[in-house]
């Protein structure tokens, strides 16, 4: 599984860690950006690696800025993304069996390194469970046609 990483300025320090929890856990990756703490604008870069997931270059994507949401929304401008901002384990293992989500965004201003490494793990691992779900998730992704 190839996972797409992106960020503004505020997530860059959290996304130096998640390529090495990555490693760790034998993931590959490619990095979208930014690539230094100099202020920049999170949809550039949360816009970039949804594309490499909506394209079909990376199977999931983890994206990053100070509260996880702006880049979250960009993301989700991109045709065929579901990114969910989550703060928790479970909202990363739910936001995988209820939505199909491909990808994740993390607010590093409030998530703490343990914490986004365990979500990170739970959020690649945990499979949609489908049935009455998928119904909905088709639903969702019929409203990109509105
Ligand atoms: O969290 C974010 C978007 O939701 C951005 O990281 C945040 O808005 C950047 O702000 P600043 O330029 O003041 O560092």
């Amino acid at each position: 599984m190839k996972i797409a990483l992106g960020c503004d300025h505020g997530g860059y320090e959290l996304k130096q860690f998640i390529m090495k929890t990555l490693e760790k856990l034998g993931y590959e990756y490619e990095d979208f950006g930014c690539y230094s703490l100099e202020s920049c604008d999170y949809p550039d870069f949360g816009a970039a690696a949804a594309r490499a997931v909506a394209e079909g270059k990376c199977d999931r994507g983890i994206v990053i800025c100070t509260t996880g949401i702006g880049i979250s929304i960009a993301a989700n401008k991109i045709k065929g993304i579901r990114c969910a901002h989550c703060a928790d384990c479970l909202e990363a293992e739910m936001t995988r069996r209820h939505n199909d989500a491909n990808m994740m965004a993390i607010g590093a201003g409030f998530t703490g390194k343990n914490m986004a490494e365990r979500m990170v793990e739970v959020f690649l691992t945990t499979e949609f469970e489908g049935g009455r779900h998928e119904r909905r998730v088709n639903k969702m992704m019929a409203l990109e046609q509105e």
